[in-house]
């Protein structure tokens, strides 16, 4: 079976930071070495994944069309020609032996320059601390039980020696002294083991409720700019996996890192003060395990990044699929989707296949290394008692504590690169947690007495973050005044959506000014004037919750049972819900009811709010003619009724919804290319005319 590593020759995808750090680019390098700049907010991002499935290359899974791929066959099955062609024997042994390439470990071709500082230990732990703080007395007892166990411990194996020599010796006074210290500090140390783990895990549950509480709020603080770069998939994987790996350090890691690191010092010391001679040779011996630790650590840090940045990627295809079951069932692309997962899943297992491999050889060096201690003790030892320089009881202890000694670099050793992989899970997060909140909700903004719905739009031009260089919307000037109803029309990408998520100010302008009530609307509270302002999507979302939640959702004003059925009334979902077994009570979400029937619910939850400016964006696309008949009767009452007067903006599809608006503005490309009412457009025979005739032309058959 051969694996085919793909060159990129038309697509590179590398990453470069400015110098603070929080804009990062992707830049695209085709054919013609034209380049392209995408920024972003998120330093942590892997904005694209370039990587190669069997076939070629692929974003995230997905194959990239790339004719002039070139393809560099590594034949797997290398044992066969291995052993025809000797050289080849001689560079796979090169690149297995320790430090060959085989080990290298590769972000799939992903080069990344630089996102963020490197996270130290030191500095991950400082974060740790600053989360944990406030519980100090947690980690204070769970120290304090810490030294009482380590030192208890560490003392047991001289009683023990103790105990028996005196028994030889027939000194029973003694070995009865020897023996009572022995159960107290059997005890003690049992008792204080229980405090330490206890309080280690409290401490652990506390690190991880904060660590995901102030990721979780800094995500959703975020600009809506941000959630175009980043995946679903790959967020929850930072809020789960990575901060539950993250939680070992405390419970685990440091707990017996501490213990080992204060016991191995301990069976040192007495090592030193029984034979300084064979405590040196110790010492040497665990000093080349140290060396080998630190090397091993630092590879499992990295590997654990990897880990990491791959299981969110298979996160991310697995969210996606299984979010998209219906079109995955409805085309059949069970396994092309099976193929996409199992593509992170194999650099996963290369991974772990790495680790484990890189494991086999700490063991290895671990077990000779302690052996040789042991045959050194004896022999050196052996002629020490033979000269008379020690006695057998003091060999007898060495051995013992050179075994402490070493079982003790073992364990700091293996739990320091657990440590490392931790710091490694962690650098992601606390990158994410780093993210200053978005503008808007620092700045205070001004909240005016009452909102009239002036809405005016002075030369506005807007491109999206995640893609500058095209222009989603040039030079628009219009003016709403109060209580009128405006619809804007246009074909599909024209920019109305993008209009409306300027004025809810989920992106700001990239030119001109909006202004509300003669307000520049920057300088409004951002959260007042959305309190103001009733909007209903393209395709609204439910939450998990009944339908009476649904519908109240957001509402800050106090409302009763009574206002929700009102506004469902309004809505004309009244009689659906009520049909339903449980009414308003009926458990919904996103996939138990139909289009028409989620978007009514969203036209009740806008119209709950009594809002001053209210946005119907394609509200109408997914209901049955009565309903859009009765959804323009709303319109209508909205204009006539006087007590009710709010402004409104509607974007439709279907030219017929909106014949009552005041005016009507037509896009196309990003601009305005008519306004006027409906008759004033049809005589116009424009854009607006041609789309109205096509309309009517599909609904009549000529
Ligand atoms: N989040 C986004 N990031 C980048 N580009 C976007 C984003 N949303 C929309 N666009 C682009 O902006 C342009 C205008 O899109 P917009 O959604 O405003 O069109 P529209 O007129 O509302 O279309 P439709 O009638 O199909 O809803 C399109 O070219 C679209 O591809």
């Amino acid at each position: 079976m051969a694996m085919a590593l793909p060159l990129f020759c038309n697509l590179q995808t590398r990453f470069i930071s400015s110098s603070n750090q929080k804009h990062l680019f992707l830049i695209n390098v085709n054919p013609e070495n034209s380049l392209q700049f995408t920024p972003s907010n998120n330093p942590s991002k892997r904005f694209i994944n370039i990587s190669p499935l069997k076939s070629g290359p692929s974003v995230n899974g997905y194959s990239v069309d790339n004719s002039c791929n070139q393809k560099v066959e590594f034949s797997k099955e290398g044992s066969g020609e291995l052993n025809q062609n000797p050289k080849r024997l001689v560079e796979f042994i090169k690149d297995v032996l320790p430090g060959g390439s085989w080990w290298r470990l590769s972000s799939d071709h992903v080069e990344v320059v630089l996102t963020a500082k490197p996270l130290t230990v030191a500095r991950a732990l400082q974060r740790m601390w600053d989360l944990i703080s406030q519980d100090r007395w947690v980690i204070f007892t769970a120290f304090s039980s810490l030294i009482i166990t380590a030192l208890s411990e560490i003392s047991i194996p001289h009683y023990l020696t103790a105990s028996i020599f005196s028994t030889q010796s027939n000194n029973v006074s003694v070995f009865h002294r020897n023996v009572k210290l022995l159960i107290l500090l059997c005890i003690t140390a049992g008792i204080c083991s229980g405090i330490r783990g206890c309080c280690f895990g409290i401490a652990n549950m506390i690190l991880v409720k904060r660590m995901r509480e102030r990721l979780y709020s800094t995500l959703l603080l975020q600009d809506i700019s941000f959630f175009d770069f980043e995946t679903v998939g790959d967020l929850t994987s930072r809020l789960g996996s990575d901060c539950q790996q993250v939680s070992r350090v405390i419970g685990n890691d440091l707990n017996l890192i501490s213990r080992n690191l204060l016991q191995g010092t301990g069976a040192l010391i007495y090592l030193l003060i029984l034979s300084w001679p064979l405590g040196l040779c110790t010492l040497a011996i665990c000093t080349a395990l140290s060396t080998i630790m630190l090397l091993y650590g630092l590879y499992q840090k990295k590997a654990a990044k990897l880990i990491q940045d791959f299981g969110a990627s298979a996160n991310e295809v697995a969210q996606e699929t299984l979010s998209l079951m219906r079109t995955v069932r409805v085309y059949g692309t069970e396994k092309q989707e099976l193929t996409r997962y199992n593509h992170w899943l194999e650099k996963l297992a290369d991974l772990s296949l790495k680790q484990s491999a890189a494991y086999g050889l700490w063991n290895f060096s671990f077990n000779t290394l302690y052996h040789s201690t042991q045959v050194i003790a004896v022999l050196i030892g052996g002629m020490f008692i033979l000269t008379g320089r020690i006695t057998a009881e003091q060999l007898t202890k060495f051995i013992l504590y050179s075994e402490w000694l070493i079982y003790s670099t073992w364990w700091v050793g293996d739990n320091l690169s657990s440590l490392m992989q931790s710091v490694g899970a962690s650098e992601k997060v606390f990158q994410l947690m780093d993210l200053p909140p978005s503008n808007q909700f620092i700045s205070k903004g001004a909240k005016l007495q009452r909102l009239m719905g002036n809405i005016e739009l002075l030369n506005i031009s807007f491109s999206y973050p995640s893609r500058t260089a095209v222009p989603a919307l040039q030079h628009i000037n219009f003016q709403v005044h109060p209580g009128e109803v405006v619809a804007i029309v246009g074909l599909s990408g024209s920019g109305k959506s993008t209009l409306v998520n300027l004025l809810l100010r989920l992106y700001e302008p990239t030119g001109g000014e909006i202004l509300i009530d003669g307000y520049p609307i920057k300088d409004l509270d951002v959260k007042w004037l959305r309190e103001r302002i009733g909007y209903v999507g393209q395709e609204p979302r439910l939450f998990r919750a009944d339908i009476s939640s649904n519908i109240r959702y957001g509402c800050t004003r106090v409302i009763n049972q009574k206002d929700v059925e009102w506004a469902a009334k309004q809505a004309y979902a009244h009689e659906f819900i009520s049909s339903l077994p449980n009414g308003y009570q009926t458990l919904v979400d996103d996939d138990l009811l139909s289009g028409g029937q989620k978007q009514r619910i969203a036209i009740a939850r806008a119209l709950l709010r009594d809002p001053d400016i209210l946005i119907l964006d394609e509200a109408t696309s997914a209901l049955d003619a009565e309903s859009e008949h009765n959804i323009k009767g709303v319109l209508r009452a909205i204009r006539s009724d006087l007590k009710t007067k709010r402004t409104v903006l509607v974007i439709a599809h279907r030219l017929s919804t909106i014949q009552v608006a005041d005016k009507i503005i037509v896009m196309e490309g990003g601009k305005i290319v008519e306004v006027g009412s409906h008759s004033e457009l049809l005589i116009k025979d424009g854009l607006y005319s041609r789309l109205s005739r096509r309309q009517a032309d599909a609904v009549v058959p000529s």
